[in-house]
């Protein structure tokens, strides 16, 4: 299992944790007549197997995070998949790999190649470095009751001439359930081309936003709105709905092609199997 981090300020004493809390100081009373004692050391609250279990699947990951848009929703992560996940992952997907389908709702899932052509490995849940992705993902997305749940993670891999063409990421065609927030991160992004382009997307008004979306024209290739470069470890997550159930516009996005090299994503997507349709 994974070994229990002790946050910072914790010191472990024989077989249980002592937390130590920091003593307030207060400038007009310097001695204050407190029982420091109390203060100070908090009985333990759990011998350590069970703080081991309790972080079992969590992960301490040291993400970056930065709001890039408000409406709709979009985050940008910095780290949020580490290295040795990145290996792992790459290295079980190796084995899975097939042609990566396009679902219809009247046709069953199937092979588009004017839609998407890439190839897809679908990770086994109890792999623990998806467990630990999954729950990552789980708890920075918010607790969102027991309705909505992570779906099985997806490991993409674009090779030269690979994309995914303009798409919602949610079923248009459903009236109830539906895929609400995406995780689109970066596993290898050793290639030219490539970027995740959302057209409909303003630029943002700081160039500070350059170090992950292109904004020289080479880079942009004529390609409207704003365009994320597939930086590894990187994710860019959002929400796909308005608060009242509609689709929103501004998520529209496609996987640019692959112009040389190799392209490898991770997409983590949850499902609301309560989303209804609203009425029109
Ligand atoms: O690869 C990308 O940049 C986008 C992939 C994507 O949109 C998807 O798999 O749904
Ligand atoms: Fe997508």
């Amino acid at each position: 299992g994974v070994v229990a981090p002790i946050p910072d300020g914790c010191s472990s004493g024989d077989d249980n944790l002592v937390r130590r809390v920091p003593v307030p100081l207060d400038a007009r009373n310097p001695s204050p007549l407190l029982n420091l004692e109390a203060l100070i050391s908090i009985p333990p609250a759990l011998p350590i197997n069970q703080v081991t279990e309790l972080y079992e699947g969590r992960s301490d990951q040291n993400y970056e995070v930065q709001i890039f848009s408000r409406d709709p929703l979009i985050i940008y992560i910095r780290n949020f998949v580490g290295s040795d996940e990145i290996a792992h992952l790459l290295q079980v997907s190796e084995k899975k790999y097939e042609p990566s389908k396009v679902y219809s709702s009247f046709d069953g899932n199937k092979i588009d190649d004017k839609m998407r052509v890439s190839d897809s490995a679908w990770m086994d849940r109890k792999d623990p470095v998806v467990r630990t992705i999954t729950q990552r993902a789980r708890e920075f997305q918010g607790w969102r009751g027991k309705n909505t749940s992570i779906e099985p993670l997806l490991v993409q891999r674009y090779q030269a001439d690979g994309f995914y063409n303009y798409h919602f990421d949610w079923d248009e065609s459903r009236t109830r359930g539906n895929r609400v927030t995406t995780f689109m991160s970066y596993l290898v992004g050793d290639c030219t081309g490539g970027g995740t382009n959302f057209p409909f997307l303003p630029q943002p008004g700081d160039d500070r936003w350059c170090d992950v979306i292109e904004c020289d024209e080479e880079g942009r290739d004529g390609y409207q709105g704003i365009i994320f470069k597939p930086i590894v470890g990187s994710a860019i997550f959002w929400e796909n709905f308005h608060p009242n159930g509609t689709g929103h516009k501004g998520v529209y996005h496609a996987g640019l092609p692959v112009k040389s090299g190799m392209k490898v994503g991770l997409n983590i997507w949850s499902w609301d199997s309560a989303w209804v349709k609203p009425e029109e």
